[in-house]
């Protein structure tokens, strides 16, 4: 059994338009360790989208395989992939998506009421939120309404709560897209702060220098493949 998170081989993912084939990744491999933090840089339309919706098995390749923790995603079903991808992974995208009428701390509980029938545990639940809610130093914003936070208290809140289920690997897409350069480079410190005191392996697709500049290894995605930097 080898020691990688996650491992992607040989990976070809292309789109037809009209009769044309556009070649999005052309043999792309990669190798992520538990623990690790990667960035990917690209620019606009190189693949960036397309890789992270693959890891997140929210889209399929034409070939190659995609291992997490040794297993080969394409031999399974949907069902499969479903609980996989709940227990992998967590999603953190450009924009926050919190539901207006909940507060920060129940936003953050929301994934364990979609996934979690039973709800005995409820108080352990909001116990974890409000601890998350603390990390990202939001522990005085847990029962504001997302109109009430500001934008980089809405994606902190939107981490917290890609955080819940203990994924085993964050994705974030653009996560700082939509922030000013202060608010920015707060979310990049918290990023870091994840990584090194969680040990929580994170992969981030960004166009900000800055947030590649926190992670451990950065990556270009070039001509569909990926390049370490
Ligand atoms: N469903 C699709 N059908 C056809 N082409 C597609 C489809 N989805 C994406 N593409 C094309 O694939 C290329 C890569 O798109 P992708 O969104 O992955 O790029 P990106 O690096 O994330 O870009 P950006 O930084 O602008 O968000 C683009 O040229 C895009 O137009």
């Amino acid at each position: 059994m080898n020691n990688h998170i996650l491992k992607l081989e040989n990976i070809h993912k292309y789109y037809f338009e009209n009769k044309n084939k556009l070649h999005i990744l052309n043999n792309l491999n990669l190798e992520i360790k538990s623990g690790e933090f990667i960035s990917i840089l690209g620019k606009s339309g190189s693949g960036k989208t397309t890789l992270l919706n693959i890891l997140g098995l929210l889209d399929a390749v034409n070939s190659g395989a995609l291992y997490y923790d040794g297993i080969n995603i394409n031999e399974l079903n949907e069902q499969e992939k479903n609980i996989t991808r709940n227990k992998y992974l967590g999603f953190v995208f450009q924009f926050h998506y919190l539901l207006p009428e909940f507060t920060a701390l129940e936003n953050v509980t929301l994934p364990c009421f979609v996934q979690n029938k039973n709800l005995k545990n409820i108080n352990s639940i909001k116990k974890r939120a409000s601890e998350l809610l603390e990390i990202l130093e939001l522990k005085d914003r847990l029962n504001h309404k997302p109109s009430m936070l500001s934008g980089g208290e809405k994606q902190r809140v939107a981490v917290a709560r890609a955080l819940i289920n203990n994924p085993k690997v964050l994705l974030a897409d653009e996560p700082t897209g939509n922030l000013d350069e202060e608010t920015s480079e707060h979310i990049n410190s918290l990023f870091k702060k994840i990584n090194t005191e969680f040990n929580q392996t994170i992969i981030v697709v960004t166009h900000s220098s800055e947030l590649a500049n926190v992670s451990q290894k950065r990556y270009h995605l070039k001509k569909g493949a990926l390049v370490l930097k």
